[in-house]
């Protein structure tokens, strides 16, 4: 007898790393549960993600070609190589021209033996509400972001008349909403205008609204964190939608190969590894990162040179720019006692290394996460979008990280100051704030690991989501 048709679950990730990783995460998982995954992404892309997928012979990629546009560099695919954040929403406006040619390629699944029980699709990628609903299929949108940064987010868009009027250090009271922080306007960033008029915001309404109508949001976060905003987010959601907390994603593969084993055993060490495995001293190293997207400038990464050179720690710098150098001078300075790697490196290994006992970090989402679950305490430096409310959350509201405090004025640029970075990384590495942010980190990501256990919140939701999407 032929075996029925393997579930089928279509995945859609936004063209940007902190976006599409943890997507491939959930792919991985769902693919352990004998579940088939499609996932759709454009050429350039699809090579990156088949390499990060070897050995899943369930996931399965569909190409669709990425719209050449004006004001777009050629060959451009995915946020990590746009030349700068102007480029933003040229970028997200084109995504929008790949509707149709998803809509072909889910019309052909839908009409297969193994039809999608449902579409996850990234949060920018709005366009795929309407070809989900003409086709039957739900549709489950990802945002890469907390529960909590998502409720302040839609919050804040509802109240902007109210929070506009507010000055920019003013608390900000959201109905309904018990926050773990001090709320003030400049935490909201780009989304505290009441002026819904700019390009940006028209593009944000849009898929704001696919969101709110979408059968339920995929969370890449943990109940214990998160519990008390989940009303509040589902609040926003229309059709009694529901949030599916299922992470930290990363961790599932990491669970069943054995946590230990593949946090600590490298067989094919890289140089980053190498050199820490060099560092004989537990918990010394500062790890430095600053994620795929805030554009940092080079007087600014020479701030942070200088800066780590005073602190005295040893440190490992993963750098993006392509147009810095070292300030001169400093590499013989600092050449025993740090390494800068301008390639991609493997963080999650990193911070899981016993050398490393702090993060310099932006406070992307999965870099909290990740930090969090090795037990590494953050010296939070946000630089755009949810990143202000990460910070806020790691520092006031986990413990589990500091601020890394002043800013000051260079000409017409706004700059941390050496003196600020190299304070900060004293403190947590040495100082008595940075030992409870340790204990803190520590004793959150027991509870992370816990998670995805079997038993676990976020390893029961994964079977609950399972169970409801399939049919009797
Ligand atoms: O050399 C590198 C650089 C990055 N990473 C990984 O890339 C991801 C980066 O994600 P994140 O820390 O969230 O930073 P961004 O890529 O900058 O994140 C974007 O997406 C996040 C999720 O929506 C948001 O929280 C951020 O504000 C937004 O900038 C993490 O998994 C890192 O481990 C590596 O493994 N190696």
């Amino acid at each position: 007898m032929p075996s029925p048709p393997a579930s089928h679950v279509v995945i859609f990730p936004f063209m940007a790393q902190g976006h599409t990783l943890p997507l491939l995460d959930l792919s991985k998982a769902l693919s352990r549960r004998q579940i088939k995954v499609t996932i759709i992404t454009t050429p350039s892309n699809a090579k990156s993600i088949a390499k990060a997928v070897p050995h899943h012979p369930a996931i399965h990629l569909n190409e669709i070609p990425f719209p050449a546009v004006d004001g777009l560099p050629e060959g451009c695919e995915n946020t990590s190589q746009l030349p700068s954040m102007e480029f933003f929403l040229p970028f997200l406006r084109a995504t929008k021209q790949l509707q149709k040619p998803f809509e072909q390629v889910l019309e052909t699944m839908v009409k297969s033996n193994a039809p999608p029980l449902c579409v996850i699709s990234d949060f920018f990628l709005g366009f795929t509400l309407a070809s989900c609903q003409a086709l039957g299929v739900p549709r489950l949108v990802f945002h890469g972001m907390s529960v909590l940064s998502m409720a302040i987010y839609k919050s804040s868009w509802v109240n902007a008349a109210q929070i506009s009027s507010l000055s920019v250090l003013d608390p900000v009271d959201l109905p309904g909403m018990k926050l773990p922080f001090t709320l003030t306007k400049a935490d909201l960033e780009t989304s505290n205008s009441s002026n819904h008029d700019d390009p940006m915001s028209h593009f944000l309404k849009e898929v704001v609204e696919a969101d709110a109508n979408s059968w339920g949001v995929i969370i890449n976060s943990f109940e214990e964190l998160e519990k008390d905003h989940i009303p509040s987010l589902e609040s926003f959601y229309m059709n009694g939608a529901r949030t599916w907390c299922l992470g930290p994603l990363f961790l599932y593969e990491k669970m069943e190969e054995g946590l230990e084993k593949s946090f600590n055993q490298n067989q094919d060490p890289s140089v980053s590894t190498q050199w820490l495995n060099e560092q004989s001293t537990p918990d010394s190293v500062i790890y430095v990162s600053f994620g795929t997207q805030a554009d940092v400038s080079d007087s600014q990464l020479d701030e942070v040179a200088f800066g780590l050179e005073e602190s005295g720690f040893p440190f490992l710098w993963a750098v993006r720019s392509k147009t810095w150098s070292l300030p001169s001078g400093m590499e013989e300075k600092i050449q025993n006692r740090g390494l800068i790697v301008s390639e991609w490196v493997d963080q999650r290994q990193i911070l899981s290394h016993h050398a490393v006992g702090g993060f310099l970090s932006h406070c992307g989402w999965n870099s909290v996460l990740e930090s969090v679950v090795a037990g590494v305490p953050i010296l939070a430096w946000p630089m755009i979008a949810d990143q202000y409310l990460n910070a806020k959350f790691i520092v006031n509201g986990a413990g589990a990280g500091i601020s890394v405090g002043r800013v000051r004025n260079q000409g017409s640029e706004t700059l941390v100051s050496r003196q600020s970075i190299a304070e900060g990384v004293e403190e947590l590495m040495g100082g008595q704030e940075g030992r409870s942010a340790r204990e803190r980190a520590e004793a959150l990501g027991t509870v992370a690991r816990t998670a995805v256990q079997k038993g676990g919140p976020s390893h029961d939701t994964l079977s609950k989501f399972i169970d409801q999407l399939r049919p009797c």
